[in-house]
């Protein structure tokens, strides 16, 4: 879209006919200063630009205005006049800045969004747009999507604490930035093996308890952080899934898997027990006689059986996986953004407290369960590998 377009192709309605008045060309005596050519340049440059939102039209107008007019000289438009008063409200807030200045202004601005459009059609390689800080993790933001990636692929994602650390970084970080949805997914054929189980080989001098309490404390804010998060939040299972990257999905509002995936949770076998909330959310999106299967008697399913049960929202055959889902994720990343996130308040808000309140009471069940002999005994046969799943 372009900036002349008509009042049909603008989607935030606020400002669906504001029309940006630097198209309008009637450039008063005042601005045929020093400045003009540049000034007339910037006024033609900027029909050439992609659409830059709103809010910056609306900058556009204001200083266009303050250059052409001075300060803002018109009475202010109605409360329910939401469109002029909008572009009032930006003009009025320039206050009594120099024509000269604001001229100079509106150049700067368009020759700032020129550029940045001009980067943004060339497609960077993803060392380029990858966030700095992580190293467990590849964080990157396009598309008005942040994608954040589990990357041990040589230990199939496994979770360490590092990575359960960097998650809620993460995660923190996109609730904050401009981005419409965010995106968890895993690097390599597993999208995660769930908790690293050499967390447990580190024991500080204060003894394995303290290991468990601080254990508990992850967990309980990991899993906080999950249920905390305000934008749509999608999984895109790669492959196959267990344990906690798994009872955590039923904190996520869109679940995609590749036919490849498998879901496991086998707290049993390893002596623990359910954590990420599923013992809530898991007996109410599949039925308590499912949900025990799984819990209980860690059957895994089958990504077709996610789906049946509710767990998972679709499955994609994993040849065309991530071109699908990535063409589907685009495409709802340009629906209003504030919308999407109100929207998902209202679907979960009144569960938080509750969730907040099971995590907190299974965190402590498990950080039990991690001084059992049950438990020690399934982590020892891993790592010295008398046992897999
Ligand atoms: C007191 C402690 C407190 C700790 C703090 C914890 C905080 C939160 C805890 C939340 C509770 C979470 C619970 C769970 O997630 S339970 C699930 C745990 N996961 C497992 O039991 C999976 C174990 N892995 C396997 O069974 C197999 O590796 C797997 C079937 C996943 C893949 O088998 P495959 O044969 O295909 O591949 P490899 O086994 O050769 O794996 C490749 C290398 O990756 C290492 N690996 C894989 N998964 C894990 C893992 N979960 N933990 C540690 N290491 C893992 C594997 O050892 C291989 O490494 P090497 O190449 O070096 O041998």
């Amino acid at each position: 879209a372009r900036l002349a377009y008509s009042a049909e192709q603008i989607s935030v309605p606020v400002c669906s006919s504001l029309q940006v008045p630097a198209l309008q060309l009637h450039v008063s005596k005042t601005a045929m200063r020093a400045s003009q050519k540049d000034f007339e340049s910037a006024l033609s440059q900027v029909k050439l630009l992609k659409d830059p939102g709103n809010e910056v039209k609306l900058k556009l107008y204001a200083l266009y205005k303050q250059a052409t007019e001075g300060p803002c000289n018109t009475p202010k438009p109605g409360v329910f006049d939401l469109i002029n008063k909008a572009k009032w409200d930006a003009w009025n807030a320039l206050g009594s800045l120099p024509k000269e200045t604001a001229r100079q202004n509106y150049v700067d601005l368009v020759s700032g969004l020129s550029s940045s459009s001009d980067s943004s059609s060339q497609v960077k390689p993803e060392a380029d747009r990858k966030q700095p800080g992580y190293e467990t993790l590849v964080v990157t933001s396009e598309d008005s999507i942040t994608k954040i990636m589990m990357n041990r692929p040589a230990k199939k994602n496994a979770m360490t604490t590092q990575m359960y650390n960097e998650i809620m970084l993460a995660l923190k970080a996109a609730s904050k930035d401009d981005s419409a949805i965010t995106v968890l997914t895993g690097n390599g054929d597993y999208y995660s093996s769930g908790n690293d189980l050499s967390n447990f080989t580190d024991i500080p001098p204060e003894g394995i308890e303290e290991k468990a309490k601080s254990g508990a404390i992850l967990l309980r804010d990991f899993v906080d952080c999950f249920i905390d998060f305000p934008k749509p939040l999608i999984a895109v299972v790669n492959g196959p899934a267990v344990g906690i990257s798994v009872t955590i999905l039923g904190l996520f509002d869109t679940v995609y898997a590749s036919n490849r995936a498998t879901f496991h949770t086998p707290f049993s076998h390893l002596g623990q027990s359910p954590e990420g909330c599923s013992s809530y959310t898991f007996p109410k999106i599949m039925g308590p006689a499912k949900a025990a299967e799984m819990l209980i008697f860690g059957k895994k399913l089958t990504a077709a059986e996610a789906c049946a049960q509710g767990l998972v929202t679709e499955v994609f055959p994993d040849s065309t996986f991530q071109k699908e889902v990535w063409t589907r994720l685009k495409a709802y990343s340009k629906l209003p953004p504030n919308a999407m996130r109100i929207s998902k308040q209202v679907i979960r808000n009144r569960e938080k407290e509750k969730l907040h309140a099971i995590n907190a009471e299974e965190s402590r069940v498990l950080q039990e369960r991690w001084l059992s002999d049950e438990c020690t005994n399934a982590v020892m046969n891993f790592l010295t590998r008398k046992a897999k799943l």
